[in-house]
């Protein structure tokens, strides 16, 4: 029967795939995907097969990414009722969801940060986040001290921006990525246009916010956005730095350790992700599987849900806690401990009935200046599994590549003996 129905399969494919007609097999592949009866030799080979025809039309359609048709971002497609998404954004069959597997999970630590004048429940967290950071990578902190309505005012002011008209989003769109580092925000729709040969499901607006701006550097609209950055901002740097102290502790080193190793003062950047809602979420990532090349990232996302966490093989959901945030270890920061702390890859995905969805990740970065390499108390015993660099290393490379799935990190591993 197996091979019954992969011949049927096989002949439906060719005649598609002779035709040349990529959204015919779309459809085809999406209903023979939520079959049952599909054997898994059957859906992999459907899968291929359309992978080989997609990447022959992307070819094709190569300038037109270049010359980026679809530069107003993923909102403006959805304002203009688009029914079924264009190639361009279909990822191959690999890195896309498995929507017949449940990957659900409630198990990334959440780790509760009330009573910590108390030197027991000090000491208990440090373990707590010494171990969710060596396991996991990730964390979910609550009890954490920044003010609800501080985070309230936040995503509203988030929600907000996505929702002006494109025209005026694309005030701010910046082309040309050697002009990227003098923008203190961007409005982003494709991250790499040279690299990047499948796009992404999200619009982002790119805002430094540490050193703070001049008050003329900020968006105009919405009116209040900048006082609700700029004390959203505030608040999530005060929360990096005790979080920073605790994973320095949990290190056997000073609390202030970490943080003087990022340089006078570390960075702080922030992006306003909004992944409106897809009419094929199963073919999409609305971020692609990346580690993040900060020190330390402390998200804020609403309660959609859609980021997953790659851990032991498998990939676990980071459920939504209302007014929580999602702490996960950088790049630097597995460097400083010598591979301790492990910065893991995550992606997010969209799912089918989703809405529109918010992140906030806040990005701590050394400054450009700053040396970054295993700290010395941690290649006593283990030798050092990082070559040291400059974090202006780590920019020039994370803007030129496109990473995904690999990590920016490789740049920098030392051989390891065997
Ligand atoms: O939206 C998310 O939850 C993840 C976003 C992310 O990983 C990033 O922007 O680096
Ligand atoms: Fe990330």
């Amino acid at each position: 029967m197996v091979g019954c129905s992969s011949l049927r399969i096989e002949s439906n494919i060719l005649r598609v795939s002779q035709e040349s007609n990529i959204s015919k097999l779309k459809c085809f592949l999406l209903f023979t995907s939520d079959s049952s009866s599909s054997s898994e030799a059957a859906f992999i080979f459907i899968h291929k097969m359309a992978a080989a025809a997609v990447e022959t039309k992307r070819s094709t359609d190569d300038n037109i990414l270049r010359n980026s048709k679809y530069l107003k971002g993923v909102q403006y497609l959805v304002e203009k009722g688009v029914k079924q998404i264009p190639d361009a954004y279909i990822q191959p069959p690999h890195p896309r969801v498995n929507i017949t597997k449940f990957e659900c999970s409630n198990e990334v630590p959440v780790i509760d940060l009330a009573g910590l004048r108390d030197d027991g429940r000090r000491s208990e967290v440090v373990a707590e986040i010494k171990n969710a950071s060596e396991r996991w990578g990730f964390f979910q902190v609550i009890n954490h001290g920044v003010p609800v309505p501080v985070i309230e005012r936040m995503m509203d002011v988030s929600r907000r921006f996505h929702e002006l008209p494109t025209e005026e989003k694309m005030m701010y769109h910046v082309a040309d990525p050697s002009e990227f580092l003098s923008r203190t925000h961007r409005f982003q729709t494709i991250f790499n246009a040279e690299k990047q040969t499948v796009l992404e499901w999200r619009d982002s607006l790119d805002q430094e916010c540490y050193p703070p701006p001049d008050d003329d550097k900020w968006l105009k609209n919405p009116i209040d956005y900048r006082d609700a950055a700029m004390d959203y901002s505030g608040e999530v740097r005060k929360l990096a730095k005790l979080l920073l102290a605790f994973m320095s502790e949990g290190l056997n080193l000073s609390s202030e350790n970490l943080e003087k190793c990022l340089g006078d003062e570390f960075k702080q950047t922030f992006l306003i992700n909004h992944y409106p809602p897809c009419p094929n979420p199963e073919l999409v990532l609305g971020v692609n599987s990346h580690s993040d090349p900060s020190a330390l990232t402390v998200l804020l996302q609403d309660e959609i849900g859609g980021l997953q966490v790659f851990h032991e093989g498998n990939w676990f959901d980071v459920k939504p806690l209302a007014n929580a945030f999602v702490i996960n270890v950088g790049d630097e920061v597995e460097v400083l401990s010598n591979g301790i702390y492990k910065s893991v890859a995550h992606r997010a995905i969209r799912r089918i009935g989703d809405s529109a969805r918010i992140s906030i990740p806040t990005f701590c970065l050394p400054s450009m200046e700053a040396k970054i390499g295993p700290i010395a108390e941690l290649t006593k015993t283990n030798p050092p599994l990082y070559k040291e660099h400059l974090f202006s290393e780590v920019v020039s490379h994370f803007r030129s590549e496109y990473y995904d799935g690999k990590s920016c990190l490789d740049n920098f591993k030392l051989p390891t003996k065997t």
